[in-house]
């Protein structure tokens, strides 16, 4: 388990990373750790932290046997890659490696489970995702329609997104030499040319991006009577 948690929350606002703020009882961050770390498919989670993270050591996490940290990066990517790192030594090259936000606090535990039933026969990996439900505009001043995307085969990525440890770390690796700057997992390994698995999930699984989204997180825990993290 890899879990990027290095960035800053700039569309968030405010002084404190949103993956520290509180949430139905507990930060952010330990609601997302209260799913994997007694998961029994689970064997570790490796927090990807920023340098100058002064937060980490009030989780109720920090100093728990199956979780680790790893040095954060300039973008989400790196911050992966350094976690993959620190996971190579622990691990096999053919061990499965699910990236799930710091800012996802709302996963359901069937979403988690669906994902790692297909990665049972699905060789290349997969990843939680949506299928848009909005009509969706294109604009390139930001102000004005240019036009409308067809939405038939559009889906909203999310996260766990599932790889084998040495294909997500190669592919990162050359979507870095590419300069190419992925937003997701999933994309570095499109870039080799393979096609990830979609898992239909639950659209509450928001990432908490902008200040509306924490009330909402804060109604998806209550909707899913997910005790404080
Ligand atoms: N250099 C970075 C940037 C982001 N993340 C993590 O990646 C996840 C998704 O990123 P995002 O929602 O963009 O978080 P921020 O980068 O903090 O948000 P913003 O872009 O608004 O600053 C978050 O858990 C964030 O902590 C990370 O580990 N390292
Ligand atoms: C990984 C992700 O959450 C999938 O939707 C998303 O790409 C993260 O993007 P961000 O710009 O780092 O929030």
């Amino acid at each position: 388990m890899v879990i990027p948690a290095a960035g800053v929350g700039r569309r968030f606002g405010g002084n404190t990373p949103k993956q520290y703020l509180e949430l139905a009882g507990a930060m952010v961050i330990d609601q997302v750790l209260g799913q994997f770390v007694e998961h029994d498919a689970i064997s570790g989670c490796v927090v990807a932290l920023s340098a100058d993270d002064g937060y980490w050591p009030d989780s109720r996490y920090a100093q728990h046997p199956r979780v680790q940290r790893a040095p954060g990066g300039r973008e989400r990517c790196h911050s992966v890659a350094n976690a993959l790192a620190a996971l190579t030594p622990l691990a096999d090259d053919t061990d499965w490696v699910l990236v799930h936000d710091a800012a996802r606090p709302c996963l359901r535990r069937q979403d988690l489970d669906a994902l790692l039933e297909v990665l049972r026969d699905e060789p290349v990996g997969a990843l939680l995702a949506v299928p848009v439900h909005d009509t969706v505009k294109r604009s390139r001043d930001g102000r004005h329609v240019e036009g409308t995307v067809p939405r038939a085969a559009l889906w909203r990525a999310y996260t766990p997104q599932a790889f084998r440890l040495g294909l997500l770390r190669d592919a990162l690796r050359e979507a870095d030499r590419r300069q190419q700057a992925v937003t997701d997992d999933a994309s570095a390994v499109e870039l080799l040319g393979l096609q990830p698995r979609l898992v239909e999930g639950h659209g509450d699984n928001i990432k908490i991006t902008r200040p509306e989204d924490l009330p909402l997180a804060r109604f998806f825990l209550e909707q899913q009577g997910r005790p404080c993290g």
